[in-house]
């Protein structure tokens, strides 16, 4: 059985929506446990769900994209993890990445980029989308990686919406197969 975490935030609830998404993907592979741990508003997590952290086979990091890279709640996560990192706890975990932003680019690929760093400071193993971006002229919005992201999980939720409303649909479905793709690779390569 292959442990999966999903650790992220969100300050309105959209990528939580996200998360969510990305949670039952994982959970749909055959032998999957799944928890989902949300950063609080003050960037914190229980002394509970770093040890779920540390016994996962994978974590997979969210974050909406706030002035083009995470949030202040999702960085004082990232530096509280520097005491696992202090002792490699994390070393050869699966990882990987979302976010969820207003615009379709609104610099989502920055937030992407952090999770990943974060990732290898930490020695993990990063896992894309392994997915191919919909961006033909017959392709549409709610096609599965509409926006065309290979490095990590995208979603839009235009300004204007409630979490009921964003992440789009597609964006949804797209997190789901993502979720799935990586609880997949954390149970091949749990043997
Ligand atoms: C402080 C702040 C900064 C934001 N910066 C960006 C940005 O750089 N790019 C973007 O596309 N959207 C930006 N947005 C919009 C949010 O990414 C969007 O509303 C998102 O759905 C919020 O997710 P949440 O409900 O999980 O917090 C920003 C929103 C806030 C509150």
């Amino acid at each position: 059985m292959a442990n999966i975490a999903v650790v992220y935030h969100s300050g309105y609830g959209h990528t939580a929506k996200q998360a969510e998404a990305v949670q039952k993907g994982a959970a749909g592979i055959a032998g999957s446990h799944v928890d989902l741990i949300a950063i609080d508003a003050e960037g914190n997590i229980a002394e509970s769900a770093w040890q779920v952290l540390d016994a996962a086979d994978a974590i997979i990091f969210g974050s909406p994209t706030y002035m083009g890279n995470v949030s202040w709640q999702f960085k004082k996560f990232m530096d509280a993890s520097s005491k696992a990192w202090f002792v490699q706890k994390w070393k050869d975990k699966i990882s990987a990445g979302f976010t969820n932003s207003a615009s379709l680019n609104g610099d989502k690929l920055a937030t992407i980029h952090t999770l990943f760093t974060l990732s290898m400071q930490h020695g993990m193993i990063w896992v894309g989308t392994g997915q191919m971006p919909s961006n033909t002229k017959a392709a549409q919005r709610n096609d599965i990686n509409w926006l065309g992201s290979f490095s990590g999980a995208m979603a839009q939720s235009p300004a204007d919406s409630t979490p009921e409303e964003g992440p789009l649909p597609g964006d949804l479905e797209t997190a789901e197969q993502f979720g799935a793709r990586v609880a997949g690779v954390a149970a091949r390569l749990r043997g």
